[in-house]
């Protein structure tokens, strides 16, 4: 007999949350239990269906996460990283699994989201798509076979809304570039290079952002040789992407023991 996994989506009015209210909605595995968005929202009290300019739903937007944690097996988290924080907190008092998506977190937001993992299984990553997953992968292949006489540079383009960069993606590519090359990312990064910054120091990962209009998600790695270029690419042109990666998690991650996944995990890469 199939397992339905009771699951609520917080940060339910977002460009992601309604993405994932619908993919839940619609999954024949997964029961909405709850739909929670930020106190002051004007969401809260309504059906989320009707709020989504559809049909009726039968769930209302809630502001107290609590009672809908206290019914649900999975909750599945893009939101803000303050919110997100304290989200994991009550996820691990009730033992759920918590699909985190939200980028921007802080060492101390991370650090926080580990002290929840010794109860919740918590399954995060910057970027939820397969095909991002298989460029962090050929990332790292590539970064170990080409060496230090290759610059790696990290370009990403996003929608004119997003408040975090580098790009949680970004992050994580540049990650696997120096994971490659057996270097400390957070030792040998460039950003936001400005007016005479000096030539480029040997070694660095250097991020660029872009940011406009209606861009979903777009990231270049960048390999730059002498006399040749190798360019790794990946385009998303529909967040439902990412929101059938975070029902994949969210299904991967029943009965896991607590503790600290990422979407490598779930797709077995
Ligand atoms: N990992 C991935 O695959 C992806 C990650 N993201 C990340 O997800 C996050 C959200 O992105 P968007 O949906 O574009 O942003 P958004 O601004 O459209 O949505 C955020 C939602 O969180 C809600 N929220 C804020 N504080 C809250 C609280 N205390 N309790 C409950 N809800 C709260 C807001 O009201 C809003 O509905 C960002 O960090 C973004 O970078 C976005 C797309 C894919
Ligand atoms: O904010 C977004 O929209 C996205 N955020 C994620 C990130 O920071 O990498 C993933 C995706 O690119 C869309």
């Amino acid at each position: 007999m199939t397992n339905i996994i009771a699951t609520t989506i917080v940060g339910a009015s977002g460009r992601m949350g309604q993405m994932l209210v619908k993919a839940v909605a619609d999954h024949p595995e997964m029961d909405l239990a709850g739909v929670v968005d930020r106190p002051g929202c004007d969401w809260i009290g309504r059906d989320v269906g009707v709020a989504m300019g559809g049909p009726e739903l039968g769930l209302t937007v809630e502001e107290d996460p609590l009672p809908a944690f206290a019914r649900s097996q999975a909750v599945i988290d893009f939101t803000t990283p303050e919110a997100t924080v304290a989200h994991a907190a009550l996820a691990a008092q009730a033992r759920l699994v918590h699909v985190i998506g939200t980028t921007g977190l802080s060492d101390t937001d991370l650090e926080k989201l580990s002290a929840a993992a010794r109860h919740a299984t918590i399954i995060r990553a910057g970027n939820m798509s397969l095909g991002v997953n298989l460029l962090t992968m050929l990332t790292r292949k590539v970064a170990e076979a080409l060496g230090p006489e290759f610059d790696i540079e990290i370009v990403e383009s996003h929608h004119r809304h997003k408040v975090d960069a580098p790009s949680g993606t970004a992050l994580m590519l540049g990650e696997a570039a120096a994971d490659g090359r057996g270097i400390s990312l957070a030792e040998n990064s460039e950003r936001g290079r400005d007016g005479i910054t000096g030539a480029r120091a040997p070694g660095a990962i250097g991020f660029a952002a872009l940011r406009g209009g209606d861009i979903v998600g777009e990231h270049d790695v960048i390999f730059a040789g002498a006399g040749e270029r190798i360019k790794l690419s990946h385009i998303a042109t529909d967040r439902m992407l990412f929101a059938r990666g975070a029902l994949r998690a969210a299904i991967w991650g029943q009965n896991r023991k607590p503790g600290e996944y990422d979407m490598m995990d779930v797709l077995g890469l």
